[in-house]
């Protein structure tokens, strides 16, 4: 079994739930263990929707999610997620903002963790500052130290570079690469970007329509060359298949 496996994944917002009215429509795929897993899409394609069913936020009219072979029921330290607005909370500084899992779940070491994970981001030093005094890019490296903080299995993040200058989301995309690299975690990773899906994925899924419209391997070497003949291949492969409407590939 896969470390991650959807499969035939139905969601709709809608009581009468006919087809049509699925926002997600029969969705089958696998992540593997230590993926970085990308879904990219245009906006309303079911992006959050699918992050939320994995986060077991919501549930599917049918279908079933399992991560790591437990059937996925409802939220779970098990899977961390990143969200665009980082959502952190506002009244918590940030040492107390990354310890708040470790502490809820009665780690003596809360504080350790925390520590450890703030200064894996890039921010020791800011342990007092409050959420209103970071930039967007320091604000998301908290969000991501307080995903890891309860050691999930799965780290799941919805488009958390959306919301960043091109500068710092550039920036952030390395420090994903390199955070991921260090803490060996499955990732699910949502993005509106072509070029973010090819420099970070092992793996990309394109949904449109509720469907998988392709779901494509990137076998390229890290750190990867964004002006390479093969970066641009994937590139130009994803954006035929987004904006293309005939193509359905799934691997
Ligand atoms: N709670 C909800 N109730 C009703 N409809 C919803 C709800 N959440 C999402 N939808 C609808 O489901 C569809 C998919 O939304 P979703 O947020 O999953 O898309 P997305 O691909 O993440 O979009 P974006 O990239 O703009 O964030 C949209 O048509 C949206 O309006």
């Amino acid at each position: 079994m896969a470390f991650v496996e959807v499969n035939s994944l139905f969601k709709s917002y809608d009581d009468s739930g006919f087809q049509g009215k699925y926002v997600l429509n029969d969705i089958n795929f696998k992540v593997e263990e230590n993926e970085f897993f990308c879904v990219i899409g245009h906006s309303g394609c079911g992006k959050s929707t699918l992050l939320n069913l994995l986060a077991g936020f919501i549930k599917p009219d049918k279908g079933e999610i399992y991560v790591n072979g437990k059937l996925v029921k409802k939220p779970s330290s098990q899977q961390g997620v990143v969200f665009q607005d980082h959502a952190l909370f506002p009244w918590y500084n940030v040492i107390e903002n990354v310890a708040f899992g470790p502490k809820i779940a009665g780690k003596k070491d809360a504080y350790d963790i925390a520590l450890r994970l703030i200064k894996m981001v890039g921010l020791e030093g800011y342990e007092k500052k409050f959420p209103n005094s970071l930039s967007g890019g320091m604000a998301q490296r908290v969000g991501i130290a307080r995903a890891l903080a309860s050691n999930p299995e799965l780290l799941l993040m919805d488009e958390p570079l959306g919301a960043l200058d091109a500068m710092t989301r550039e920036k952030m995309r390395m420090e994903i690469l390199k955070i991921w690299k260090q803490t060996k975690k499955t990732v699910v990773f949502i993005t509106h970007s072509i070029a973010e899906a090819v420099y970070l994925a092992d793996r990309v899924i394109v949904l449109k329509d509720g469907k998988i419209f392709l779901n494509q391997k990137i076998e390229m070497e890290r750190p990867r060359q964004i002006h390479s003949d093969q970066f641009l291949k994937y590139t130009k492969m994803l954006e035929k298949v987004l904006f293309d409407s005939e193509k359905l590939i799934v691997e």
